[in-house]
C-alpha cells in the first residue's frame, strides 16, 4: 500500500428544517440550515495499483458493497477512469441512522480523500454532483461549510452560524426516513422563507417540520425532546432519531449531558462553521 491518509468524517445537525413542497418524483423540497459539529468518524485511505476497492473494516449491518464508502470510491473510480484502487478503513463513532449524516459524510470524505490521493484534482462542484447520486446530504459535506440548503438539500449557500455547545441525545431507536416522508400527517406546505429570515434564528423559524410526525410515530423520541426541553429548546436533527439543544458554554452543556447520559447515549459537541475534513486536508 502507498502512503495512507487519515481524515475525519464529521457529523452535521439540521439547526432548522422546513418542508416547503413535494416534487413530482416524490422527494420533498426542504429549507434547512446545516452545521457541522466536532464529532466524527475516522477514515483511512490508501491508494493501490491493482484497481481493487476494499473496505478492510466492517460496519455491522451494512454489506461491503452497499457501504457508502465503497459506493463512493467506485463511483469516483468509474467517473475519473483512474486505473488506481483503494484500501479504506473506517473507525465509526457516529451512530447510524441518527440524523447526524454519518453515511453521507463518509461518502463525502471518501470522494474528497480519493480525489486528493489519486491526484484527480476534480473541483468540489464535480464531486458534489457525483455525491448527490449517493445521498442528498453528501454535497454539504463536500463543500465543508455551514450552509443554507434548498431543493432536496443540494442548492447550497455558505453561511456563518453561531457555534454553541450542543448536547446530542440518541433515544436508542432508529427512524425510517421514508416512513416519515410518506406519513400523511407530515407538514409539507410550510411557507418558504428567505435565507436572511432563517439566519435571524429563534422561534418560530428554528423548528423541524418532521418533529410532529416523528414524535407520534416514536414515543421514545417524544420523551427525549420533552426531557431536554426542560433545560433548553430541544430539536430533532434531520428525520431523527437524535435530538439536540444548544448551550452557551461547554460546562453548561456537560452538566445536562451528565444527567441525560444516565438514560440515553449522549454527546457534547461544539458547533463548527468549517468541516474538520477540510481543515485536515489542508495539513496534507
Ligand atoms: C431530510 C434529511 C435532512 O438532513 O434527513 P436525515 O437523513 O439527515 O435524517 C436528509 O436530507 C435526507 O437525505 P437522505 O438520508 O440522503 O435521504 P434518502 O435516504 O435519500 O431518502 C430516503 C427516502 O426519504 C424520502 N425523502 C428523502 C429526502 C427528501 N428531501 N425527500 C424525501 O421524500 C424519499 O422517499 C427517499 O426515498
Ligand atoms: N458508511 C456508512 N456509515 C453509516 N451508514 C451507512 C454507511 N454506508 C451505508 N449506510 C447506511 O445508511 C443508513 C443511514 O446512515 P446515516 O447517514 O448514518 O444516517 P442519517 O441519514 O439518519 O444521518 C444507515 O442506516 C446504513 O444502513
Amino acid at each position: 500500500m502507498n502512503a495512507a491518509l487519515t481524515l475525519p468524517s464529521p457529523a452535521k445537525l439540521n439547526r432548522m428544517l422546513h418542508i416547503v413542497g413535494r416534487r413530482e418524483d416524490g422527494y420533498h423540497a426542504l429549507q434547512t440550515l446545516f452545521q457541522f459539529i466536532d464529532l466524527h468518524d475516522h477514515l483511512t485511505l490508501a491508494s493501490r495499483d491493482d484497481g481493487e476497492i476494499q473496505l478492510s473494516s466492517d460496519i455491522e449491518g451494512v454489506y461491503h458493497d452497499d457501504n457508502l464508502i465503497v459506493r463512493a470510491a467506485r463511483l469516483l473510480q468509474h467517473h475519473s477512469r483512474t486505473p488506481l484502487g483503494a484500501t479504506l478503513a473506517i473507525e465509526k463513532q457516529l451512530p447510524m441512522g441518527g440524523g447526524l449524516g454519518g453515511g453521507s459524510s463518509n461518502a463525502a470524505t471518501t470522494l474528497v480523500g480519493l480525489n486528493h490521493l489519486w491526484q484527480l484534482n476534480l473541483p468540489f462542484d464535480e464531486l458534489a454532483r457525483l455525491g448527490l447520486q449517493l445521498g442528498a446530504d453528501v454535497p454539504v459535506f463536500i463543500y465543508g461549510h455551514s450552509a443554507w440548503a434548498e431543493g432536496v438539500g443540494e442548492q447550497l449557500t455558505a453561511v456563518t452560524l453561531d457555534t454553541p455547545w450542543f448536547v446530542i441525545i440518541h433515544p436508542g431507536i432508529s427512524v425510517s426516513t421514508p416512513g416519515v416522508f410518506q406519513d400523511p400527517q407530515l407538514t409539507r406546505d410550510s411557507r418558504p422563507i428567505t435565507m436572511a429570515r432563517a439566519l435571524q434564528g429563534g422561534a418560530p423559524e428554528w423548528r423541524n417540520d418532521c418533529e410532529a410526525v416523528v414524535k407520534k410515530r416514536y414515543p421514545p423520541i417524544a420523551e427525549v425532546l420533552h426531557w431536554l426541553a426542560q433545560h433548553a429548546p430541544s430539536r430533532l436533527t434531520g428525520t431523527g432519531a437524535c435530538v439536540f439543544a444548544a448551550f452557551e458554554t461547554q460546562q453548561s452543556a456537560q452538566a445536562i449531558a451528565q444527567l441525560a447520559d444516565q438514560h440515553w447515549p449522549t454527546w457534547v459537541a461544539r458547533g463548527l462553521n468549517t468541516s474538520p475534513l477540510h481543515d485536515a486536508l489542508g495539513r496534507y
